[in-house]
């Protein structure tokens, strides 16, 4: 499991670590493990230190004093480094001292070429979009040089992966004591690059964020055991589809007869249930006893009054698409079996009654709010797909790719959480374990060519395989 700790969080151990050690040596550990890192890109890249031209982009707090440490390790191993400040008024004096002693350089202007540049412009302290000079050195950086952010990209909001205009774009971050949240959320991931963490000796306790690995989601996975039949293994039902939109039946359906459910049921008009029966006939038509519903794909108008029924019924309940028109917040928390909202940003706007660039922008704190407001799970959909849920620790999922942006690909994916439901997965683990199965499977059918939503769902035995096989 990866974990990420908010700002406030990291600040209150940095300074009771801090409190015991000899001043200044917490940020010795990060530089030593920020030269470290730059060392190994460099040697990746050219074969040695020796030689680089490495430009450090100088904020004036502390995250300007990891750069220019570093910078001085760097350059004693025979690096021509370069540093140029945002404010060359404010730079961290012991860095600035340690650098030129060792040999490093202060320039205005950012050199035109360089082999490595070290973004030490803002980290946790950065507020706000970047401020006019910080913005300058952003957007002038050496063409084709990679950059190794330190901390955090600047210009991504610590705590939210929110960017509020100009920021740098990494090839590599190294993060000092935990990751960030805004490390693992979009737009701010995207902006990071590969994450690398230096351990300084921070302890911390609960997360705010955590992201599953191949490891945690094969432990939550129901694989049936000799003792199982199929009503034990639980049966999904879906409720789905419309005579204008079959198709969304057949791909919850499908989405839900790869879920590790035992069985799957269907409920809705006969045009959409022949086409299913026409492509799965192991599906169950008709109402019945299940541990779980699906509703929503492909519902269309005027159906509200068989969301409200099946959310008066106390199975846990998994809602999407046209079922999350006009929910009732209040009905939702009375309800005491799970439920699990599947949202994309538009239709959690509606949800929250803001608009979808909001939602989009602030990712972190509208799945919380969908969460809190509906007293259920909330799994929002899309780049960087997050599950919230009870005030625990939002859950990142890391498998995710733009690939799935495609129709139909959500009906699938309602269809898999649900019957993880059904097998007995609590809402926020089916939520994050069916994102992360979806998203595997998304990249396996594509692998860097279109794809259709059906192939994801093809592609899902295979993505549970992978996850088994670690
Ligand atoms: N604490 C520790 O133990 C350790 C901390 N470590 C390191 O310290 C970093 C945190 O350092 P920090 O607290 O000095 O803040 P930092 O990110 O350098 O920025 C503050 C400066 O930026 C300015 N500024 C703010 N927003 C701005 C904007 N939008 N645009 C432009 N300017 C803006 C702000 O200016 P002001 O608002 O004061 O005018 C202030 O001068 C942390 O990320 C890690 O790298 C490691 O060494 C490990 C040990
Ligand atoms: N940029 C993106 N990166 C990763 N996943 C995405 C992106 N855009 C969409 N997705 C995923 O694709 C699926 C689309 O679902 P949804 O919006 O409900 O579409 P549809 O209703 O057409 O099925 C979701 O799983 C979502 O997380
Ligand atoms: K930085």
């Amino acid at each position: 499991m990866r974990t990420a700790y908010s700002v406030e969080t990291v600040r209150a151990a940095e300074g009771e670590l801090m409190a015991r050690l000899p001043e200044g040596a917490l940020m010795q550990r990060a530089a030593a493990g920020l030269a470290a890192a730059c060392a190994r890109l460099l040697i990746r890249r050219r074969g040695r230190v020796y030689g680089a031209r490495i430009v450090l982009l100088v904020g004036p707090g502390d995250n300007g004093g990891d750069a220019l440490y570093a910078g001085a390790r760097l350059a004693r191993r025979g690096a021509g480094v370069t540093a140029v400040p945002m404010d060359p008024a404010r730079m961290h004096a012991g860095g600035l001292a340690a650098l030129r002693a060792a040999g490093g350089r202060v320039e205005e202007a950012v050199p035109a070429r360089a082999d490595l540049v070290l973004d030490g412009l803002l980290g946790i302290g950065g507020k706000g979009g970047l401020r006019p000079a910080a913005a300058a050195l952003a957007e002038r950086l050496p063409h084709g040089a990679p950059v190794v952010a330190v901390d955090l990209p600047s210009g991504v909001d610590a705590d939210t992966g929110e960017v509020a205009g100009p920021a740098v774009t990494a090839e590599v971050t190294v993060a000092f004591g935990a990751y960030k949240p805004g490390l693992l959320i979009d737009p701010g991931a995207t902006l990071a690059g590969a994450l690398h963490l230096v351990d300084i000796g921070l302890s911390l306790d609960a997360p705010d964020v955590e992201v599953l690995q191949h490891a945690d989601v094969a432990r939550l996975l129901p694989v049936p055991a000799p003792s199982s039949d199929k009503y034990r293994r639980g049966v999904v039902g879906v409720v789905a589809g419309s005579a204008q939109y079959p198709g969304a039946a057949v791909l919850a359906v499908a989405g839900a007869l790869r879920g590790g459910a035992g069985a799957v049921r269907y409920v809705g008009p006969a045009a959409a249930a022949d086409a299913v029966l026409a492509r799965f006939p192991e599906t169950l038509i008709g109402r019945g006893r299940v541990q779980a519903w699906v509703v929503g794909p492909g519902l269309g108008d005027g159906r509200a009054g068989e969301v409200a029924e099946l959310l008066a019924q106390d199975v846990p309940v998994l809602v999407d698409a046209d079922g999350l028109r006009g929910l009732d917040a209040g009905a939702l928390r009375d309800r005491s079996a799970p439920t699990l909202l599947t949202p994309h940003a538009g239709e959690a706007a509606a949800l929250l009654g803001t608009d979808r660039r909001a939602v989009e922008s602030g990712r972190l704190a509208a799945v919380r709010q969908l969460a809190e407001l509906y007293g259920a799970a909330a799994l929002l959909k899309g780049s960087t797909t997050l599950v919230a849920a009870g005030g625990g620790p939002v859950r990142v999922n890391p498998t995710g790719t733009g690939w799935l942006a495609t129709a139909g690909s959500g009906d699938v994916l309602s269809g898999l959480a649900g019957a993880l439901l059904a097998a007995g997965l609590s809402a926020a683990d089916a939520g994050a374990v069916g994102a992360y199965l979806h998203g595997l499977a998304g990249r396996r059918a594509a692998s860097g060519a279109p794809m259709t939503a059906q192939e994801i769902a093809q592609a899902l035995p295979e993505a549970w395989r992978d996850v088994r096989r670690g």
